[in-house]
């Protein structure tokens, strides 16, 4: 490498900040030349933030989510996840979906093990951080429980523990809670800030609701359709832990208003 050149690959290297566990410089996808789902997104992701991801159906939220889990490659621009261009799956992020996906014959505690058996042989070790989850979770007492004795929002949380037990530091999570009714989401909300702060995490959440966005995140990114573009990244200030009084606040109206004017500005 002659002078020049190193001092590019120093000058290049030397900002990268230990905090951003996430960047993207005008990351595009395009399905074909019709379907640009996502045109130039450029954003950063602090470690421990919760981001949530606000847009209409279609506007490229799952896609933004499955090009940062790697199950997807890029058609421009850049993306990296600590420090690393995404070229693959990771074991550092974590994806989880709508539905629970549980295998019906295996016990709660044995769907949380299976990310561990792909991997290999489960110990001991691995079974009771299983059921340490399934705890955390809200889930003790139904460690032996099949999915069909659970109920919906149950089965979610066997999914999130599942999630936990991968290891993975970064989660997408993709209207985790979008199939449940709204009371059991509301608590499910407050249960998730709860479990993710508790496993220091970083959060990219998914969501069509813009008052749970705004609950849940640091840091809202407002997307728009057609093409899938990234309208404006709403910072959201209000201390942890969060109550659900918050949302009868003047400040949090205020927030609701303006991710709405973003949407329907476009
Ligand atoms: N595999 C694919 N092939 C072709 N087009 C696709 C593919 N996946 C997504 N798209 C298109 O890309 C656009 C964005 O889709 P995406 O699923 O990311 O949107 P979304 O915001 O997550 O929608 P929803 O909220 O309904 O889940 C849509 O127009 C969709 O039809």
């Amino acid at each position: 490498m002659n002078a020049i050149a190193s001092q590019l690959v120093a000058a290049s290297t030397s900002h990268i900040d230990p905090d951003i566990v996430i960047s993207a410089r005008d990351l595009v996808k395009a399905f074909n030349s019709e379907v640009v789902a996502l045109d130039r997104a450029s954003f950063d992701i602090k470690r421990g933030s919760f981001v949530s991801l606000v847009g209409p159906s279609g506007c490229g939220k799952s896609t933004l989510l499955r090009l940062v889990a790697g199950l997807i490659g890029k058609s421009a621009g850049e993306l990296s996840v600590l420090g690393h261009g995404v070229t693959g799956p990771s074991h550092d992020v974590g994806m989880m979906f709508q539905r629970p996906t549980l295998l019906e014959w295996r016990t709660a505690v044995e769907n949380v093990l299976l990310p561990t058996e792909v991997q290999g042989a489960t110990t001991d070790a691995d079974r009771r951080r299983a059921i340490e989850l399934l705890q955390l979770v809200g889930l003790r007492d139904f460690e032996f429980s099949f999915p069909r004795q659970l109920s919906g929002g149950m089965q979610q949380r066997v999914a999130l523990a599942r999630l936990l037990q991968t290891g993975a530091n970064i989660l997408l999570l993709d209207e985790p809670f979008g199939a449940l009714d709204e009371f059991t989401r509301e608590r499910l909300n407050l249960e998730l800030l709860r479990i993710v702060d508790d496993v220091e995490a970083t959060v990219l959440f998914v969501t069509h609701n813009i008052s749970e966005a705004i609950f849940l995140a640091d840091q809202v990114m407002v997307m728009t359709p057609r093409p899938g573009r990234l309208a404006k990244i709403v910072d959201v200030s209000f201390e942890r832990p969060r109550e659900i009084a918050l949302m009868q606040t003047p400040e949090f109206n205020r927030l609701v208003g303006e991710v709405r004017s973003i949407l329907g500005g476009h």
